[in-house]
């Protein structure tokens, strides 16, 4: 029986998380789970689940949720999320919150031994540098729950690291693949939060649209597999059914394919490296498909892709920069204070009046968020 920890159940992969769970309830069980302010949706898991140890963010529902539940444990805020991550009952961490508050938990865990199933992104960007070694310091495994990196993970199964040519990394299009930059200056909130192929939380689905999500999976997947960023090609696949590939030093290419469906990436990161049947997941259907399109992705009309490159490459402190203000931009255009294409100029604003440290710690991006923010916001 695998022991869990799951940071950000509330939201779209924490509750697929609980989904899966609920499915093998012979091999996983959780111990312990975060939200942040959705405490109906909490107390629909509890309802479900005997979790023992919950953290939430406010004082207030700490305080509704102890008198509701005497028989449980609450926490509250970052600390109580460290707490419930560095808990000695789990084996395993799936971080599932949104953003840059999903950081210092995961970095608590690895000092725990804990092993990490990683959803959380915007960790990898801002500190890749130092999760990567903290890792492997500690021994753990650090299992990629986003799509696209637990298909190349799947991929490099057997294989050795010096065999790897290329990643291809394949990106939907988001909302917007198909509008011409003129249509992108006035579209919605709405439109923008209507994925094609995936329901998201809507932090990342405004992120598909922008292609920052792509640029920040390109950093992510630089981390993870430790390859240059020359070696990782995006390619735009609307069909969202070839979840990214390896293109290996003879030629072979090396890919995994599926419905779009994260219980996959979730379990497998659970399981690995084992597999288990998905519960009512359809059968993948090839014959279903009518065609596979495959072209490269257009940095005039999205170019946010290049920027986050431009910040990976960059390195240092300039993902973090990269990330705090993409957060606050994206935030913003979905509270309706800023219009679409505004996400890309604040993030580029934001970027250009940094002045990049190396090897920065993690006192030193802790402080470059919160100034990275407040400029952002000025500028809001
Ligand atoms: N959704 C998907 O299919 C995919 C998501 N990811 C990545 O996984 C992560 C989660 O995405 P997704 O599930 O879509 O996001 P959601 O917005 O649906 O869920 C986010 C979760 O984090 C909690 N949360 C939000 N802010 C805070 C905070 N400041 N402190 C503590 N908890 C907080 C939310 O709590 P509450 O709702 O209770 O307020 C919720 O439980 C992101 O990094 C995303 O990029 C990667 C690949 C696919
Ligand atoms: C499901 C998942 O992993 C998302 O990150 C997905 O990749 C978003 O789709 P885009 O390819 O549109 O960014
Ligand atoms: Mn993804």
């Amino acid at each position: 029986m695998k022991k869990l920890t799951v940071l950000g159940v509330t939201g779209s992969i924490g509750t697929q998380t609980v989904d899966v769970v609920l499915h093998h309830q012979d091999q996983f069980e959780i111990v312990a789970m975060s939200a942040g302010h959705n405490i109906n949706k909490l107390e629909e898991i509890m309802a479900k689940l005997p979790v023992e140890h919950i953290c939430v963010l406010e004082e207030k529902d700490q305080a509704y949720l102890e008198k509701k539940y005497p028989d449980r444990h609450f926490y509250c805020g970052q600390e109580g999320m460290i707490a419930i991550a560095t808990l000695k009952e789990a084996d395993i961490v799936l971080n599932a919150v949104v953003g840059f508050a999903g950081l210092l938990p995961t970095i608590q865990a690895i000092e725990s031994h804990k092993d990490i199933a990683i959803a959380n992104k915007e960790t990898l960007v801002v500190a890749g540098h130092i999760i990567m070694p903290l890792a492997k310091k500690n021994g753990i495994k650090l299992l990629p729950v986003d799509s696209e990196h637990s298909a190349i993970f799947q991929s490099l199964q057997g294989a050795h690291h010096d065999e790897i040519r290329k990643i291809l990394l394949t990106c939907s299009g988001g909302s917007f693949r198909d509008y011409s930059f003129e249509d992108l200056k006035d579209v919605t909130v709405a439109q923008a939060l209507n994925h094609p192929n995936w329901s998201m939380g809507a932090k990342i689905t405004i992120d598909s649209a922008t292609l920052f999500n792509k640029g920040l999976e390109v950093i992510e997947a630089h981390w993870l597999f430790d390859v240059d960023y020359d070696q990782i090609e995006v390619l735009i696949h609307p069909e969202s059914v070839l979840h990214s590939a390896i293109e290996y030093v003879d030629g072979a290419v090396i890919g995994q394919m599926g419905t779009p469906d994260m219980r996959l990436p979730i379990q497998y990161a659970l399981t690995y490296p084992d597999r288990l049947p998905i519960g009512d997941s359809h059968p993948f259907d090839l014959t279903a498909l009518a065609s596979l399109h495959f072209t490269k992705p257009d940095t005039i009309r999205f170019p946010a892709l290049k920027l986050a490159i431009q910040a990976g490459k960059t390195g240092g402190s300039m993902p973090c920069v990269l990330n705090a203000a993409n957060e606050v931009a994206n935030k913003a255009f979905r509270d309706g204070k800023i219009r679409f294409l505004d996400i890309y100029r604040l993030v580029e604003e934001a970027m250009k009046q940094h002045q990049p440290i190396e090897n920065p710690t993690l006192d030193e991006l802790l402080e470059i968020d919160q100034k990275t923010r407040t400029f952002v916001m000025q500028k809001v």
